[in-house]
Order: structure tokens, then sequence, then C-alpha cells
């Protein structure tokens, strides 16, 4: 057997959206991309919660505290780390990847990393919408398949 999410059936799928505040130039545009995506899809506005948090850091403590609270089917987490000329960057990147990816395992539901990691804000602009696409509606689609996958087979 092969078991596959669909993107077709999100009738009763409920979704939470972890955004940061920092480089909202950037994340604002990566969370309409993702808005879109889903109401393309037809999931409705009321099973979408946005939750949005200071900076990319603090994601992950809020997307397990999302997911252990078996309210949403996926959680979409959305940043921009940019290098630029701050020092930690290596350490929010670091900690931002590893802060989703154990909100998942740890709460059991899809933690969707949409969080950009670019050497300046205008390669974080050509993904959020320019001329490379929008990885927040990208990684909409995955949190709708991941969704799906788990609703219905896992
Ligand atoms: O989301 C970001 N947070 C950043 N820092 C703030 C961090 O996410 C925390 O909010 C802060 O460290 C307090 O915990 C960034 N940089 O510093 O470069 C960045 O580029 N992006």
């Amino acid at each position: 057997r092969h078991l596959v999410g669909s993107v077709t059936k999100t009738q009763g799928l409920r979704f939470a959206v972890v955004v940061a505040r920092f480089n909202e130039i950037v994340t604002r545009q990566l969370l309409e991309g993702a808005l879109d995506t889903f109401r393309k899809y037809s999931v409705n506005e009321e099973d979408i919660d946005v939750v949005w948090v200071p900076g990319s850091f603090e994601i992950g403590i809020v997307a397990e505290r999302l997911g252990k609270s078996r309210n949403y089917h996926a959680i979409l987490c959305i940043g921009a780390v940019i290098r630029g000329d701050t020092t930690h960057y290596d350490a929010v990147a670091n900690s931002v990847a590893s802060g989703v990816l154990s909100a998942g395992l740890n709460s059991g539901v899809p933690c969707i990393f949409g969080v950009l990691t670019c050497e300046d804000m205008d390669q974080a602009l050509n993904r959020a919408g320019g001329k490379s696409g929008n990885k927040g509606a990208e990684c909409a689609l995955t949190a709708i398949e991941m969704a799906s996958l788990f609703d219905h087979h896992l």
C-alpha cells in the first residue's frame, strides 16, 4: 500500500501558523503567501490560527505548545533569519531549525519549516513572493499534505 496525504480533501483540517515579527517585511509576505494557498485549497478561515512571536528563536516553543493542545492537524512555522550584519545569525538559524524539528517530534503534530535562512534581504524578498517564488505558499501546501496524511492514514 502507498499511504499519501491528499491536498484536495481539506474539509475539517485545522492549522496554526506561527510567524516571527523580526524582518516583518519578509515574514508578512510569507504569511500572505501561506494564507492565499490555504484559501486556494478551500481551508476555512476559521480553521486557521495565526500566532505572532518576536523572533524566529521563539517559534519552536510556541509550535510545541500548539501541537500539544491537540487543536491542530499541522503547524506552519514562518520566519526570516538574515545574516546581513548580525553576529548571532548562525546561533539563531541553527536553533530555529532544531526547535521546529523538536516541536514536531515532541508533540506528534507535523511542524512545517517555513523559515528562510538567507545571506541578505534581497535573497529573502526573492523567496517571499519575488522571482524565486513564495516559500510561505510552498510550505502551506506541505502543511495540508502532512495534515491529511496524519488525519487519514497515521
Ligand atoms: O527571526 C529572526 N530573529 C533574529 N534574532 C532574534 C531572535 O529570533 C530572538 O527573538 C532573540 O534572540 C530573543 O530571543 C534574527 N537575527 O538576529 O539575525 C533574524 O535574522 N531573524
